[in-house]
């Protein structure tokens, strides 16, 4: 399923935070978002959800989203948030079964289909062995995996994540980039996700935007925007960038 934002603007607090975005994600592909702090990049995705008031145009296969009900939009796109409110006393298992809840009925219980569904996920993502567990016995990085498998639970053809590997080690970083990457292919997932680590943002997205004070400033193939010269303008950083194996552009810092 494409997505497609066309000239959208964000005020909030009577501030401009987004200012004629547009971008447009096609169907079993994978745009990252890059920007400095305080960018829009987490509006930008609420954005698409409708869960901030936009002006512009936003569609998910054609759909306006903020036209959904709940139940047919968590059914078309899943949201994993940067800090999720999450009931602590709630187990792993519980939370992420509630990815399910589009598919149980009004009054109903879960089927075993779903609890299925939810224990592969959890399988996938390392987390079999924490099921019982309620999520404020959790690390920063399992209670990070436990957000994104409950969205991956969802098992919806658009997933929305923002920055989902901040709080992980490098092992458990590639364990979630590959796992969203084989989904996205197997199972044509439109992927859009925030992300700091510029490098690992080149290495797995088609496309980068480049959001810099509420603004699309560069948009495309990661080797065309992430330049030195365009981080050095939007981050205010120096840094060298090398082609990878693959080509696709590899950043270190520059020591003064
Ligand atoms: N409810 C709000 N009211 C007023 N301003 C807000 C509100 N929420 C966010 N902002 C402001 O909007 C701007 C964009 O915030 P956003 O969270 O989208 O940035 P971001 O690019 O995701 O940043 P980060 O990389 O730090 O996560 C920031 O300047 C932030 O202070």
């Amino acid at each position: 399923m494409t997505v497609a934002v066309r000239g959208l603007d964000v005020a909030l607090g009577g501030r401009p935070v987004l200012r004629g975005v547009s971008l447009e994600v096609p169907a079993g592909s994978w745009t990252a978002v890059i920007g400095p702090n305080g960018a829009g990049k987490s509006t930008l995705l609420r954005a698409v959800l409708g869960l901030v008031p936009s002006d512009g145009e936003v569609a998910v296969a054609g759909a306006d989203l903020s036209a959904l009900k709940p139940r047919q939009r968590a059914r078309l796109v899943a949201y994993a948030p940067q800090s999720p409110n999450l009931p602590v006393d709630m187990t792993v298992f519980d939370y992420t079964l509630l990815g399910r809840s589009p598919y149980i009925p009004h009054l109903g219980r879960e089927s075993a289909r779903d609890r299925a569904v939810v224990a592969e996920v959890l399988e996938r993502l390392d987390l079999t062995d924490f099921a019982g567990r309620p999520l404020d016995h959790l690390s920063g990085g399992e209670r990070q995996r436990v957000v994104l498998a409950r969205a991956l639970a969802q098992q919806t053809s658009v997933l929305l994540l923002d920055e989902p590997t901040t709080a992980l080690d490098i092992g458990h970083q590639q364990q979630v980039m590959e796992l969203v990457d084989q989904l996205r292919l197997s199972d044509e997932l439109t992927v859009v996700t925030t992300i700091h680590d510029l490098t690992l943002a080149g290495q797995y997205a088609d496309d980068l935007v480049l959001l810099s004070d509420g603004r699309v400033a560069a948009a495309g193939p990661p080797a065309e925007v992430l330049t030195r010269s365009a981080i050095e303008e939007h981050f205010d950083a120096r840094v060298n960038v090398f082609p990878g194996p693959d080509g696709r552009p590899i950043l270190s810092l520059e020591r003064p």
